[in-house]
């Protein structure tokens, strides 16, 4: 058996892309959405709440093209958490004219492919990585990948020594974004269908072009990725969220 890596594991995360059904939507008296707007901004202000007292953190994005129209996403310390907060905006009215789209359940993970030191939960910096707030970066991009097991090109049976100096020139590439794009991966193996989820955030959308298409001709997506679905779209600021629903 080869060495596996170890993960370093912070807050769940979820992942809620949903679609609007615009047409009941429309159907409704402008009071009934007013009110319906603030019930749900009233849920957001909740996990504002949560978010100052550094016990989790999410972002709201509207997604472009016919996959959802928006996606929630949420950071919690336990899974629980998220399933609480998935039941009330079920519960919540703004629900009841949204259709569910997609989900993603995953933990911010880390792995010791690079050298970590001394104890890595009393250390800042990873702390900081592993219980993130999320950017208030203009846009999104989230897709969720496996590493090949297929024949002769097997990610797990791979010696620790040659994933860890596949897994440097990763992070060379990477750092070369660094300031431009921020990276947030989340480990799903026994979660979800895919073995990570990627959640790239940006003020240039076409950093996430540059960065994924540059790291397709390194080793290790070039011969063991394996991609999803990419979902790509615009920060939702709760000042926008009144004219994102109007109609
Ligand atoms: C924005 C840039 C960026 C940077 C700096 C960066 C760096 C790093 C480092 C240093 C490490 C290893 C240690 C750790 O921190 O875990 C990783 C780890 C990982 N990455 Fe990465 N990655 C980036 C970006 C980045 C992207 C764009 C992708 C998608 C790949 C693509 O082809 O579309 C990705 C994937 C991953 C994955 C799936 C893992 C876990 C792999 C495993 O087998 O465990 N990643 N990554």
């Amino acid at each position: 058996m080869t060495e596996a890596a170890q993960t370093l594991d912070g807050w769940y995360s979820l992942h809620d892309f949903r679609t609007v059904d615009w047409t009941t939507w429309k159907m409704l008296p402008a009071e009934e959405r007013q009110e319906i707007i603030q019930e749900f901004l009233g849920l957001v202000e909740k996990w504002n709440k949560t978010q100052a007292e550094k016990q989790g953190s999410h972002a709201l994005y509207t997604i472009v093209g016919q996959k959802a129209d928006f996606m929630m996403m949420i950071l919690r310390p336990t899974m629980e958490e998220l399933n609480e907060i998935e039941t009330e905006f079920n519960k919540s009215r703004l629900a009841e004219y949204t259709i569910p789209a997609h989900s993603y359940v995953s933990v911010v993970e880390l792995s010791n492919y690079l050298p970590a030191g001394e104890d890595p939960y009393q250390n800042p910096q990873i702390l900081a990585r592993l219980y993130p707030e999320l950017p208030k970066a203009k846009h999104v991009c989230f897709y969720p990948m496996d590493k090949r097991r297929q024949g002769e090109d097997n990610w797990y049976m791979l010696p620790m020594e040659d994933r860890r100096n596949m897994m440097r020139s990763h992070g060379m590439i990477g750092r070369q974004y660094a300031g431009k794009v921020k990276q947030i991966i989340t480990g799903s193996v026994g979660f979800d269908d895919y073995e990570w989820g990627v959640t790239l955030f940006a003020d240039d959308v076409l950093q996430f072009k540059k960065l994924v298409y540059e790291m397709r001709f390194d080793e290790v997506s070039a011969r063991y990725g394996e991609f999803g679905s990419f979902f790509v779209g615009n920060l939702l600021v709760e000042d926008r969220v009144q004219s994102f629903l109007h109609v």
